[in-house]
């Protein structure tokens, strides 16, 4: 309405017609200026007046248009100022554009017209347009400080704090089987994990998240204090249960359950998905009856419900048919745990909680997950989801246990105690709450590095709770890949560099990182290369042998990858096919463990994985791991490399590093101020000139032919 009124009453522009154009909402007024005119009042003194271009009334438009006066509070001043020059200059040049205006404004006025019939426009006056209000920034607020109290305040482990294990109250027959498996001297995190764990004056009430480094002991940590605490019940029942992320470490971690579990009689079982569900089923739970004549006819009323017959037919579609047993008279079926500890995957338990009959959460007491970040992130059907209920779960009292509890006010309330770890553990409070812990404690395990960041302060000792620890023990390479399509050859010379006798032909030569004062690595490829041993043998080394009591682990991005490579190294060097294998998410539950025994036995020297084998696995004296991909972030590098150097004993990783991957791994891996290193530690640049004759490189190009051919078999 607004627009379209004065759309109706906008003249053409005139002396005569300036009243309306005065009060009109101009388009133009966006870009009229304002000028301040010094203008001396004869009452007041100077006064400043504003004049807004296209904003003039008419009266004063005319006055101006004189020369002579000027205008203030309605009232005409003749210009007497020293400055009556500069605004007449300004008036004439105000007085032609006002006419120029007017003529286009003629032209337009049809066209404006319509314009202002939809321009939804309202007049405004002089005064400042509304601006939005200044908003302050907020105080930044650190990521530790957003963390709960309990992550925020850890408790740290030094990593020199080892105590020997009879100074622990342990029972004398555990005592005696670690002493026999060599295991005299608890390490760190046990001399401080265990006290918490056993009975006794420092015994902590509440969940434990454990983060120390990869090779620590970690798993001996809790398998200790678990079967102390569960060795002298009478009866098996579930009361232990233990979630790790993969098959492999199922076995790894029975292993240490069955060493502290020396003479306790405790059954320990494991749920790996190898077997059926049914042989399972068998291997977990009793099927039995009781007598119980009320229970009997309890039973007997329910009978021929038709949601249990379906619920039957969908089991045994999924199954196979059921074991009926053959009930005598008042008696039930009674079903009863075979085991007392279970290490299982998520996955498989998930299954035996939905579809295993009297498998049951009920009697659990310990819960451990395991490599806790990587589970956390992973959903695996929902596994937190279906645990938690079974493990909050109290069976119904009977009635007179139920009304001594109702006489005496009694909370009932299970208490498990949670057992959370990793070596790259998650602060992520969204994902550490979804385990609803009690009273929960961080112990975190610091490395022997005393961690300064550049500016030369110390961090603050709460942020330092974020960083992870290598193995003191471990030494890191960096070998530039110059060519990424010749990535295998340098491999392969890199494999043949650690063969003992060969080392001297494989033209490896550490360089020592030149640090520059500011902390940035100056050592140039030129360096590097400069450096670098110039011989070589230049023809195809098919003789050497692998040594037998060296392992390599080398690490690919996929599963295909590591196949693809594993048969290249056996095409390229078939002398050595024998001694390699793979690991990968697609190897069977079998071969994958029965590639794992003849890699831990030396039967193997190189075993090819995919990211599946970085989390937990214990190789005992593995010497080196090779990342021939790059590792996808910190996380994975961490227990890539943690493979080997464990339990303090030495050990070498190398990564591959190809042109386009170099600043992401000498900034976020090699310098960052994440990652705790030994003193003194840091990974060291490797120039490796590849020294390959002619005939190598022919049978290079065979073998990759050779490959293409068999992977598009393959595919067909
Ligand atoms: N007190 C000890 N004395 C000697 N060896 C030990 C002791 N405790 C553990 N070990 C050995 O140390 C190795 C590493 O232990 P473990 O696998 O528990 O490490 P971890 O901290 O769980 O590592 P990761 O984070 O990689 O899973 C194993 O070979 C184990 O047998």
């Amino acid at each position: 309405m607004t627009s379209q009124f004065y759309s109706r009453y906008i003249p053409p522009l005139s002396n005569a017609t300036a009243p309306e154009a005065a009060s009109r909402p101009s388009k133009k007024r966006k870009l009229s200026k304002s000028i301040t005119t010094f203008v001396p009042s004869q009452e007041k003194g100077p006064v400043t007046k504003r004049i807004a271009q296209d904003a003039v009334a008419p009266d004063q438009e005319a006055l101006l248009s004189t020369k002579q006066d000027y205008v203030a509070d309605g009232q005409a001043f003749p210009l007497r100022s020293p400055h009556q020059a500069v605004l007449s200059k300004y008036e004439e040049a105000k007085r032609q554009s006002a006419e120029k205006l007017r003529k286009s404004s003629a032209i337009e006025e049809n066209s404006i017209d319509v314009q202002y019939d939809h321009m939804d426009t309202e007049p405004h006056g002089l005064e400042s347009l509304p601006q939005p209000v200044e908003t302050h920034e907020l105080p930044k607020i650190s990521m530790v400080s957003a963390l709960p109290e309990w992550l925020r305040s850890a408790t740290h482990v030094s990593s020199a704090s080892t105590v020997p294990f009879n100074s622990l109250s342990i029972n004398e027959k555990t005592a005696t089987s670690l002493q026999e498996a060599g295991y005299e001297i608890a390490f760190a995190i046990q001399a401080a994990i265990l006290p918490m764990l056993l009975p006794g004056p420092e015994h902590y009430h509440g969940d434990i998240c454990i983060s120390a480094a990869t090779g620590s002991g970690k798993t001996l940590a809790y398998a200790l204090p678990i079967v102390e605490s569960l060795r002298d019940k009478p009866v098996t029942k579930l009361r232990g249960l233990i979630v790790v992320p993969t098959r492999e470490l199922i076995s790894q971690v029975k292993e240490t359950f069955d060493l502290c579990n020396g003479g306790s009689g405790l059954k320990i079982g494991t749920a790996v998905g190898s077997k059926t569900l049914r042989d399972e089923q068998a291997m977990l739970v009793e099927e039995g009856q009781r007598y119980d004549p009320e229970a009997y006819r309890a039973e007997k009323k329910k009978e021929i419900d038709e949601d249990e017959e379906l619920m039957d037919w969908d089991f045994e579609k999924r199954f196979g048919p059921k074991d009926e047993i053959e009930l005598l008279y008042n008696h039930v079926v009674e079903y009863t745990s075979k085991v007392d500890i279970l290490i299982c995957t998520p996955g498989r338990l998930v299954e035996h909680v939905e579809y295993t009959t009297g498998f049951t959460l009920e009697h659990v007491q310990w819960l451990v997950i395991d490599e806790a970040d990587r589970l956390l992130d992973e959903s695996f059907q929902q596994w937190i989801d279906v645990l938690l209920p079974g493990l909050e779960y109290l069976p119904p009292l009977d009635p007179i246990q139920q009304r001594i509890a109702d006489a005496f006010h009694t909370l009932r309330r299970r208490e498990v105690q949670k057992i959370i770890l990793s070596a790259t553990m998650t602060r992520d409070i969204s994902k550490l709450t979804a385990l609803k812990l009690r009273r929960p404690k961080l112990v975190v395990l610091e490395g022997m590095s005393q961690h300064k960041p550049k500016d030369g302060n110390e961090l603050p000792w709460a942020e330092s709770t974020e960083r992870v620890e290598l193995p003191t023990t471990l030494e890191e390479f960096g070998v530039k890949v110059s060519k990424s399509n010749e990535k295998p050859l340098y491999l392969i010379q890199l494999l043949e560099s650690q063969q003992g006798s060969v080392s001297d032909k494989a033209n490896v030569k550490p360089i020592k990182a030149q640090e520059s004062p500011d902390g940035k690595d100056t050592s140039s490829d030129e360096s590097a290369s400069q450096q670098a041993n110039s011989g070589g043998a230049g023809t195809v080394p098919d003789s050497i042998a692998l040594s037998s009591t060296h392992r390599t682990l080398i690490f690919t991005k996929t599963n295909e990858h590591a196949t693809r490579l594993a048969r290249l190294i056996s095409l390229l060097r078939p002398t050595w096919a024998a001694k390699i294998a793979t690991l990968t998410k697609s190897t069977t539950s079998a071969s994958g463990l029965k590639a794992l025994s003849a890699f831990r036995k030396c039967k193997l020297s190189i075993l090819v994985a995919s990211d599946r084998a970085s989390r937990g696995l214990d190789i005992p004296h593995l010497d080196h791991v090779i990342s021939y991909d790059m590792p996808s972030n910190l996380t994975s590098y961490i227990h890539r490399v943690g493979r080997t150097a464990r339990a303090g004993k030495a050990g070498r990783a190398t990564t591959l590093i190809a042109d386009n991957e170099a600043r992401w791994f000498w900034n976020d891996i090699a310098r960052s101020e994440k990652v705790g290193r030994g003193e003194g530690r840091k990974v060291a640049r490797i120039a490796m000139k590849l020294e390959i004759g002619e005939e190598e490189r022919r049978l290079y190009q065979e073998a990759l032919e050779k490959l293409g051919g068999e992977t598009q078999g393959r595919h067909e």
